[in-house]
């Protein structure tokens, strides 16, 4: 790779820069480009009906002002902004936003477009860089700055004849990165001169990274520069708009907001030229993750991503920020344990301000369910699996019994190579635990209370049980003392001669299943043989005895089968 064709962009000489001291605090004024750059960038650009849709989609974000084509391009573009003016599409509060270049026929053609509409911004643009001004124009300074001028002498002169609609201005010096800041100062200010804006009327001057050229903190440094520089800073919106050709879109326009703009251009998902431009959901989200409110309604994303890839046939990658399918999703054990025990903090703790490990928003907040967050394959562990029967089944595991399912789980994830979905998990856990085919069936049981001393049977303040069980077909009786049902039961399974000595009960927990009438217990109950080996037992029944008597069974049973 010959990297030596390549040479370094120089930084910008501002010693005393002001912007990395400075924080973002609110919302900037945000332009949708989706309608423009980025359907300019699609293999098959949008129809007049899905362009509609689109700038529905965005009215329904909240945005006040939409770029809405190009309508001297073609008659699609131009028939687009003329339903919607013509069927009254556009709100009060929203300004639509057209493209064109200083040329006359095109301004003269957008004019056309934009008659009868309520508010516009007419955006021109001309390319201003060195390499643009060498190659494709072949033009001095001075007759660069001269196609700007001319341009916005006319769009000045025609707009006087558009009483009807509220115009505002866009100049944008095409391709700023690539250009000297001396120069781009020099075109902005005779512009500024002819559109001579006021404090009613402000100049949106718009200092695209049309390519991505260098580093985010030297985009900041031409920015601060030019809102240091310009002239009449007061009378203009400085208007950021960012490709994202090193991949850093995004972070350009955040540094370009220290640095002193008051508007970004963007798009849904980073569509457009090239790499696309800054995409502006992971702008207003960033803002939202620090508490700011970004002014714009994401919450409905799926719907969002739905008409996104139907107009554009475009796909959201899987890990875009905020909205991939995946960004909320942990297979990872020690991510899943972390997630696990900070929703289970989150959950029980009076305080609203999210600050959970691995989730730097709440998932809910864009209609991402808990079910995704953890998936399971053969990377997970104890706690991701226990989440998952929690969350999806109510089943709370206790800690001991973790790493014994996790296994058994981690067994078959490691022979299938793939994930284990939720219900998977589930079939294990029943197929395992639940499904009766028990050496020792218990099929009714009665307790009674012992209150007082008993001398005969040396019992005192217990219970007794008499259960009938059955074993290979027979059906026979036991009877067991205890100081509760389950030791009782524990007891009667020692006395005939069901369990082996030196078994003991080393730990039982318990929990409703489900709420109201209905409802069912279910019980976990771990035994340990004399050489200290231990096996978990579950049991489900709609009373607590039962779930317990049944969890006792299934974890000799699991005794039985240990090897
Ligand atoms: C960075 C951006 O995204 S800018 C926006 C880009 N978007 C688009 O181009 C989409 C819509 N564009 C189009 O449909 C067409 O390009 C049109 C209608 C604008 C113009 O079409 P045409 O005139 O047929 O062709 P074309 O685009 O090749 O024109 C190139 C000419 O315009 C000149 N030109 C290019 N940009 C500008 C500008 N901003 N101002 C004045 N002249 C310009 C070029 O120098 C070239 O001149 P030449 O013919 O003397 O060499
Ligand atoms: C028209 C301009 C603003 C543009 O899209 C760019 O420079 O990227
Ligand atoms: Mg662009």
């Amino acid at each position: 790779m010959n990297y030596r064709k390549y040479r370094a962009f120089k930084p910008v000489d501002l010693p005393d820069r002001q912007w990395p001291d400075k924080s973002i605090t609110k919302a900037p004024g945000w332009c949708s480009v989706d309608l423009r750059d980025g359907n300019q960038a699609l293999p098959v650009p949008m129809s007049v009906e899905e362009k509609i849709e689109m700038f529905e989609l965005l009215l329904s974000l909240g945005f006040k002002e939409i770029e809405v084509g190009f309508p001297s391009a073609s008659e699609t573009e131009f028939e687009f902004l003329r339903r919607l003016i013509d069927e009254n599409r556009i709100p009060e509060d929203v300004t639509v936003q057209i493209l064109t270049q200083a040329r006359a026929h095109l301004i003269e053609r957008s004019f056309e477009a934009i008659k009868g509409a309520k508010k516009a911004i007419i955006h021109f643009y001309n390319s201003t860089s060195t390499v643009q001004r060498d190659v494709v124009f072949n033009k001095s300074r001075e007759e660069i700055i001269e196609i700007a001028v001319e341009g916005a002498r006319l769009i000045k002169e025609i707009a006087a004849k558009h009483s009807d609609t509220e115009i505002r201005y866009e100049y944008s010096p095409e391709s700023f990165t690539g250009t000297e800041l001396d120069f781009a100062k020099e075109i902005c200010d005779a512009v500024i001169e002819i559109i001579d804006p006021d404090e009613e009327n402000k100049l949106i001057i718009n200092l695209p990274a049309t390519v991505e050229m260098s580093l985010p903190n030297i985009y900041a440094d031409q920015i601060e520069w030019m809102c240091r520089n310009i002239n009449r800073r007061e009378h203009l919106i400085i208007s950021l708009h960012t490709h994202n050709d090193r991949g850093t879109g995004a972070a350009a326009s955040e540094l370009g907001l220290l640095a002193g703009a008051d508007r970004v251009e963007g798009t849904l998902f980073g569509n457009g030229e090239r790499t696309g431009n800054v995409d502006i959901i992971t702008l207003a989200m960033n803002l939202y993750s620090q508490g700011i409110d970004p002014e714009l309604d994401f919450s409905d994303i799926n719907r969002l991503i739905e008409v996104y890839e139907r107009c554009t046939k475009m796909t959201v990658p899987p890990r875009h920020p905020y909205a991939g399918e995946l960004v909320y999703t942990a297979f990872s054990g020690s991510h899943q344990d972390a997630i696990r025990k900070g929703l289970e903090k989150y959950r029980k703790s009076d305080s609203r301000i999210w600050d959970l490990p691995y989730l730097p928003i709440e998932p809910a907040d864009l209609q991402r369910e808990y079910e995704a967050i953890i998936r399971i394959n053969s990377q997970s562990g104890k706690g991701g699996v226990a989440f998952v029967l929690e969350d999806q089944y109510g089943l709370k595991l206790p800690k001991a019994m973790h790493p014994e399912f996790s296994a058994i789980i981690q067994r078959i994830t490691d022979e299938r190579g793939d994930e284990l979905k939720g219900d998977e998990i589930y079939d294990v856990f029943n197929k395992e635990y639940l499904t009766d085919g028990r050496r020792l069936k218990l099929h009714k049981y009665k307790i009674n209370a012992i209150l007082d001393d008993d001398e005969a049977t040396d019992v005192h303040n217990a219970v007794e049980i008499i259960a009938t069980m059955e074993e290979k077909g027979e059906r026979f009786e036991m009877t067991g003392h205890g100081n509760g049902p389950i030791d009782a039961f524990f007891h009667a399974l020692i006395e005939s001669g069901h369990l082996e000595e030196g078994v003991r009960l080393s730990s039982y927990s318990e929990h409703a299943l489900t709420e109201g009438a209905d409802s069912q217990a279910v019980a976990y109950i771990q035994m340990v043989n004399k050489n200290g080996q231990g096996r978990f037992g579950v049991g489900v029944d709609p009373s607590i005895n039962g779930a317990s008597l049944k969890a006792l069974l299934c974890a000799l049973d699991r005794m039985d089968k240990m090897d």
